[in-house]
């Protein structure tokens, strides 16, 4: 077996090798995977594993992502996407082969962050990646949707107006890309997707309404992508389904929770990405009326260069923590004192006494503060002789989340 690099000549067979294992044909709707899914592959960032006899057997690529950090900082990162190993070759070592490729090829290039969402959590931890960021899904039934009224703040001065998604395009790329700047976790949609439609809804050409927000000036700031399913006669029901709500801040996602809320010949109302801690709960009149569901890890973080990254984040705490770091894959073991100061840390080896002792991929779940090391601690991955202390400085003043599906 031979691991190489992919030009955009392999495009079509890169496709062909990769639907297999996920059980897809060629001529599969955008929405079923197929189509337009693929079509903001990046041919030079891909990684093909070739049999003796030249067979296409697995594959592998990345997209050049922008990840926001904590500190709403916007750095570079490797999106991995489109791993798959023929189900004839399964199980001898051809994913794992392709990883290392793929990680040293990203070092290489400079890339100090890679990210992935996995389709199963039990692939990605022994290659390095950590789960950092969560969603989950609220339903609410329409008869118990009315909020309260907000015991301190105003009301809203914007507007919202219902499109076709064709109509408005431009303007949730414009709108997503402000939102994405200063939400930490957020991962970048480059102009390429919204060009190409390529991923999913509402990226992809799905049918769906789009409710727009625009500030007290006229400035969208807001959109709601959402869809109708049709009347269920054996459940009795018709399910408004909101595919994402992005919004720059606080009060327009409320003014846009409102109208779908509101909405008249629905039963329920299925925010199908949120992150977990998000006000919306707290809104609803009826405290019980939104049913949470389908909680799990989206975006799994993998640190290339350890100092790198944890310079590169913001901090809103100041101290020192020596880190002792484990990466079993790519066979290093290095120890780390990272100091912050004003916001601003520094990262050099050390031989001091470590704080904590962690793998790579503990590391990768802590990074974004998606989860406290003491969590983890408690877990038993991680070895901490000043658990608090690596809690306070990690902490981050707002949750990461991420909604791009790629
Ligand atoms: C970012 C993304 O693109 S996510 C999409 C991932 N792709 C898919 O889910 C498509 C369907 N599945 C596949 O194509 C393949 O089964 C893959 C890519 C998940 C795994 O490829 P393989 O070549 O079989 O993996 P490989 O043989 O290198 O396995 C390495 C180790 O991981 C384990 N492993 C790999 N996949 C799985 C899995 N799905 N479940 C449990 N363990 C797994 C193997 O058992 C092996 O463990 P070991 O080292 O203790 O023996």
């Amino acid at each position: 077996m031979e691991i190489r690099s992919t030009t955009e000549q392999d495009h079509d067979v890169f496709v062909d090798t990769l639907l297999t294992p996920f059980g897809l044909v060629r001529d599969t709707t955008a929405e079923d995977g197929g189509g337009a899914w693929w079509s903001a592959l990046e041919m030079d960032r891909g990684v093909m594993a070739v049999a003796d006899d030249g067979r296409p057997i697995g594959t592998a690529a990345s997209y050049s992502f922008e990840l926001t950090l904590p500190g709403d900082t916007v750095v570079p990162v490797a999106g991995v996407t489109a791993v798959g190993v023929l189900p004839t070759h399964r199980r001898r070592g051809v994913l794992t082969a392709m990883m290392r490729y793929q990680l040293e090829e990203l070092r290489e290039r400079g890339e100090f962050l890679s990210v992935l969402l996995a389709s199963e959590a039990v692939i990605y931890r022994r290659f390095g990646y950590g789960p950092a960021t969560y969603t989950r899904r609220l339903t609410v039934p329409r008869h118990r949707s009315a909020l309260a009224a907000p015991r301190a703040g105003g009301a809203d001065t914007g507007t919202v107006e219902v499109l076709r998604r064709a109509e408005c395009v431009d303007l949730m790329e414009e709108v997503y890309d402000r939102y994405r700047r200063t939400q930490p976790g957020a991962v970048s949609r480059p102009h390429r997707w919204w060009a190409l439609r390529a991923g999913q809804p509402p990226i992809a050409p799905a049918p769906r309404y789009v409710a727009v927000h625009r500030d007290a000036d006229g400035v969208p700031d807001g959109y709601a992508s959402y869809s109708r399913g049709d009347y269920d006669p054996v459940t009795k029901t018709v399910v408004l389904t909101v595919d994402e709500t992005i919004a720059v801040d606080d009060a327009a996602f409320t003014a846009l929770a409102r109208f779908v809320l509101e909405h008249d010949l629905v039963t329920q109302i299925v925010f199908k990405h949120l992150p977990t801690e998000h006000p919306l709960r707290w809104q609803l009149a009826d405290f019980r009326a939104g049913e949470v569901g389908g909680e799990t890890d989206w975006l799994w973080v993998r640190l290339l260069d350890v100092p790198r990254a944890l310079t590169a984040r913001g901090w809103f705490a100041d101290g020192e923590l020596v880190l002792d770091v484990e990466d079993r894959f790519l066979g290093e073991h290095n120890r780390y004192l990272l100091t912050v100061r004003d916001g601003k840390a520094e990262c050099v080896t050390t031989d001091r006494d470590p704080d904590l002792s962690l793998d790579v991929s503990d590391l990768g779940s802590i990074y974004l503060g998606g989860t406290t090391p003491s969590t983890l601690v408690r877990a038993g991955h991680i070895r901490a002789h000043h658990p608090a202390l690596a809690d306070t400085l990690f902490r981050t003043p707002r949750a990461p989340f991420t909604l791009h599906w790629f």
